[in-house]
């Protein structure tokens, strides 16, 4: 069993508040800290340039990559770190692309996150194909699988709601119709098992600065299947997904496999405090995390529709069909998670009436749950969401 009082205490979090909103930023992991510290003082100070050799620089896409890939079900070597998740997303999308021969629907679903059909509009008109962007609900998706498709491409994990979409009966029909898939795992990664070579899918991409505690804008992470990479020709290439990035040849010739996904020159500070981020998750059991969140998310519905009576559930009541987050709708939830931030509960909003939060069992307990709970509870019992201080809008919300 994981000893999560032990994973804990890896985390630094402020003693005044309760975080559920790991699921969007998680919380600094001490030893990310010691670790971007050292790499700062020793590593960058001291060995200058030739850190990039003697200090593991160069390899750390991988390694930071080998250690996501055991927490999403890839074999080794299947995975690099770097760039951001659209970024990631446009790199899988054109590879798809190249492999779907005449088909021309791009198919996904209208809960997607936008980011993820702002790249497929792009990507399709910088690729000057007719592709067809095809959106329809979340559970109109498999029907809509058929031999006109070219490329699925899902988050797994709605960021709204939490509902979660079955990849592996999704995958499966998919791979009978001929359809390549790709699956965007940013709530997904460290928030509950993924299997994607027991799913069988073509390309995954995911964020390193949610469940997986990297940072405010750490590197993301892209999967290809093995045996596909060598299939595919980058439409985003760079020196550093080239066969030897240090030729310096004139002409453009991708790496083997996984690599040719690389592009440009890897942020260190970040990808350091990503891998060091990662060792948080040494010992630990997927299946521990998954259900150790049940626990906690079904305490929170519990108490919070015992207590809220204005919060109406907006994720899926069964456990098995979310994700790690739970949401409650009502109409005035700018202003009321406002007020929560300001009784000690941090989650967030997401419009246009969604009050988000995450389950993050490496570092939240049942006493936090409860904690929660009491001062949500008192948000909604006072009407303390009811001030125009809690009303006016920030910028980023
Ligand atoms: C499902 C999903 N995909 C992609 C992103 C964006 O990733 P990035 O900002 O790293 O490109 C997010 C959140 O920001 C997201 O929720
Ligand atoms: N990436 C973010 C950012 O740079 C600022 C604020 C929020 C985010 C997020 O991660 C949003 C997130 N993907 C979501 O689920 O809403």
């Amino acid at each position: 069993m994981t000893d999560f009082a032990r994973t804990r205490a890896l985390f630094e979090l402020p003693e005044d508040i309760v975080y559920l909103d790991g699921n969007s930023l998680g919380p600094l992991p001490r030893a990310a800290r010691e670790r971007v510290s050292r790499v700062v003082s020793r590593e960058w100070g001291q060995k200058l340039i030739r850190g990039w050799n003697e200090a593991g620089w160069m390899d750390l896409p991988d390694t930071v990559g080998n250690k996501i890939a055991k927490l999403i079900g890839a074999p080794e070597g299947t995975v690099v770190a770097g760039d951001s998740t659209s970024v990631n997303l446009h790199k899988a999308l054109t590879g798809a692309l190249s492999l779907a021969g005449q088909r021309k629907v791009v198919l996904s679903d209208t809960g997607n996150f936008p980011t993820d059909l702002y790249v497929a509009q792009m990507a399709i008109r910088a690729l000057g194909k007719d592709h067809e962007l095809k959106l329809v609900a979340p559970e109109d998706v498999a029907g809509a699988i058929d031999e006109t498709v070219a490329v699925l491409m899902l988050t797994q994990i709605d960021y709204r709601t939490g509902r979660l979409h079955d990849m592996q009966a999704l995958t499966a029909k998919a791979r009978e119709n001929g359809v390549v898939t790709i699956w965007d795992l940013a709530h997904s990664a460290g928030a509950l098992p993924v299997d994607l070579a027991g799913a069988n899918a073509d390309f995954a991409v995911g964020c390193g600065y949610k469940y997986l505690n990297g940072g405010p804008g750490a590197p993301a992470f892209i999967y290809v299947k093995p045996g596909l990479g060598d299939r595919i020709d980058p439409v985003l290439a760079g020196w550093m997904g080239h066969e030897a990035p240090f030729a310096f040849d004139l002409a453009y010739r991708p790496a083997a496999g996984i690599q040719r996904m690389r592009v440009g020159t890897p942020p260190i500070l970040s990808m350091a405090a990503l891998d060091a981020a990662l060792d948080a998750w040494d010992g630990i059991t997927m299946d521990d995390v998954r259900a150790r969140s049940i626990e906690l998310s079904e305490r929170f519905i519990t108490e919070i529709e015992s207590r809220c009576p204005d919060l109406t559930l907006a994720s899926p009541r069964d456990p098995h069909r979310r994700g790690s987050q739970v949401s409650f709708a009502f109409p005035e939830g700018y202003a009321a998670m406002q007020a929560c931030i300001a009784h000690g509960v941090i989650g967030d909003f997401r419009a246009p009436d969604i009050m988000r939060f995450g389950f993050t069992p490496l570092y939240i307990g049942m006493d936090d749950v409860i904690r929660a709970t009491e001062a949500i509870g008192r948000v909604m019992r006072e009407k303390l969401w009811d001030r125009a201080e809690y009303r006016t809008r920030a910028k980023v919300t």
